[in-house]
């Protein structure tokens, strides 16, 4: 592509790519000088320009300029690349059904809800924490909302693909740093808003603001679908310009879930709107999964759906990978893997745990707690083990380069009255949890959810996964099938 294709006022100069990082190699690329948290891009031209740059665009007075580079002064470096990186890629949020789901906890069960039905309508992709997954390709998420240049690069790959539909999740702090200012969203969810991220936004009301933004942008023919029984569900859609569906069970909404049965195995609900009654089941489990399912029926149903057409297929939904994954190998207690690491997410999976497990049985439930990320959360996720677990055990969680045995002191100094370990290997807190395992019993193992890797001192390292090691601690120590 020309520069002058991108830019006003430039030589005729061929681009080939985008350059946000110096220190990757993009041949006849353009760099963008963007601030960060940790550095001013400002710093790394001569690196870039060694690695293939030929325009520098920047908002900061430059030295040294090189006579055979062009240099763009611009007043927001990030809104430039936005609009470039969506112009260089072909404008490919433009043609695909764009579906962003945003809030603290969900967004990547409603992605890949909405990926899974949608996909029996029109190819479908995701981005996300979980991962990046279209058509045949399947590659590992390195943020849960990439960077700009990355997300239109894969945008631009799905279309290509012959996708015509993405869901993807827009986390605050990608919204914050505006990865996602030039995607056009169709429709865009709230989910909820709790405690997490507060270590990156200071408080709730940034967190919020962060998260309001999305709904600030969206055009006026997109739908943004809110959660009314969130407290904020209302606040976040208040300046919008594009019309507001509400979802919710406790208060009533376009989509309200009027009745509601939790099963072990499924869930079983009434949905009304439209004037209209359906009766829907579910393998997916749990009350916050009603929401989820709600939210994604809501916004496709928005987009086209019918009700009707989306009933049989919500019947079997794929297993997310991570949430709420029931570990099976015939043992007579049940065990959870779940992504909880925030405290609502912990309170309504050990809610569930409390609902499925017969009274005199126990709940033995393991988490950690991230390493350098939201301290804030530690004790209260101790607290949240102390009203409902009846044995705990800490672990290591992402440790980072702090030591496993403080944070879990610090989990357990929310802890004043259950009994509780701590086994900083996460294989040997699962083991013991299925040794010491009852018939009835309920382990929910927390926190890591599909991860294969743990972040430590030296960044991630390989992890077999805390469904590997559940189904291996079942089949070596409980049923004493040693396979060694
Ligand atoms: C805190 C945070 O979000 N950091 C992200 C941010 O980094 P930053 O703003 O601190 O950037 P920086 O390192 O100061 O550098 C500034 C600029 O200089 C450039 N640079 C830097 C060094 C150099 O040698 N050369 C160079 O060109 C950088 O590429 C960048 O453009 O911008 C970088 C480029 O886009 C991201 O890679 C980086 O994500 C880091 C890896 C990260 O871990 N982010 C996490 C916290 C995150 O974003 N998580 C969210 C939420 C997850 C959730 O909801 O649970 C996510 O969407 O994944
Ligand atoms: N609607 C919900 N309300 C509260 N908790 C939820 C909800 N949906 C999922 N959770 C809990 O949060 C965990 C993470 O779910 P999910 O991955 O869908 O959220 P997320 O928003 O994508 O989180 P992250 O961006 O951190 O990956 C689940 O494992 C579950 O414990």
């Amino acid at each position: 592509m020309k520069l002058s294709e991108l830019f006003e006022n430039v030589p005729d100069i061929e681009i080939r790519s985008l350059m946000v990082d110096s220190r990757k190699k993009r041949p006849d690329s353009i760099f963008f000088c963007e601030k960060g948290m940790m550095f001013d891009g400002h710093r790394f031209v001569e690196q870039a320009i060694q690695n293939g740059a030929k325009v520098i665009v920047h908002s900061e007075p430059l030295e040294n300029k090189h006579p055979d580079i062009t240099y763009i002064k611009v007043k927001d470096v990030n809104a430039v690349l936005n609009k470039v990186a969506d112009a260089f890629y072909g404008y490919p949020s433009h043609n695909l059904l764009m579906f962003g789901v945003t809030g603290t906890n969900g967004k990547s069960s409603i992605a890949c809800i909405i990926r899974d039905v949608m996909n029996q309508f029109m190819p479908t992709g995701y981005i996300g924490t979980i991962a990046i997954e279209y058509g045949n390709v399947k590659l590992p998420p390195l943020l849960t909302t990439p960077d700009i240049d990355d997300l239109h690069g894969i945008l631009a790959d799905m279309v290509s693909a012959g996708i015509r539909c993405c869901a993807l999740e827009a986390s605050s702090i990608g919204i914050e740093q505006g990865r996602v200012d030039a995607i056009d969203f169709d429709a865009a969810i709230f989910t909820n808003l709790t405690h997490d991220h507060l270590d990156y936004h200071g408080t709730m009301e940034n967190y919020f603001q962060a998260k309001k933004k999305l709904f600030d942008h969206l055009k006026e023919s997109c739908v943004a679908i809110t959660n009314v029984d969130d407290p904020y569900g209302m606040k976040i859609v208040a300046d919008c310009k594009c019309p507001v569906v509400t979802y919710g069970i406790d208060h009533p909404a376009d989509y309200q879930v009027t009745r509601y049965q939790l099963l072990k195995d499924r869930t079983i609900f009434t949905l009304r709107c439209n004037n209209m009654e359906y009766e829907l089941e579910t393998n997916l489990v749990a009350r916050f999964n009603i929401y989820n399912l709600v939210a994604a029926i809501a916004a496709m149903n928005q987009k086209g759906i019918s009700i009707t057409q989306m009933l049989p297929l919500l019947k079997h939904i794929p297993q997310i990978a991570g949430r709420m994954e029931r570990i099976d190998e015939g043992q007579p207690f049940n065990i959870l893997v779940d992504f909880a690491h925030t405290p609502d997410g912990i309170e309504k999976l050990c809610q569930y745990a409390s609902a499925i497990t017969p009274k005199g049985n126990r709940i033995i439930a393991i988490t950690g707690s991230a390493g350098k990320r939201d301290t804030a959360k530690r004790p209260i996720f101790g607290q949240l083990l102390d009203k409902y677990a009846d044995m705990i055990i800490l672990t290591e969680d992402d440790p980072r380069n702090e030591k496993p045995l403080d944070i879990c002191k610090e989990i357990a100094s929310g802890i004043h009255e259950k009994p509780y370990v701590i086994i900083e290997d996460r294989y040997d807190a699962i083991r013991q949890a299925v040794e010491i395992a009852d018939k009835g019993d309920t382990i929910i193992i927390m926190g890591k959810g599909d991860e294969k890797f743990i972040y430590r001192e030296f960044g991630r390292e390989p992890y077999e996964g805390d469904d590997a090691i559940a189904r291996e601690a079942v089949r070596k120590y409980y049923f004493g099938n040693r396979e060694d």
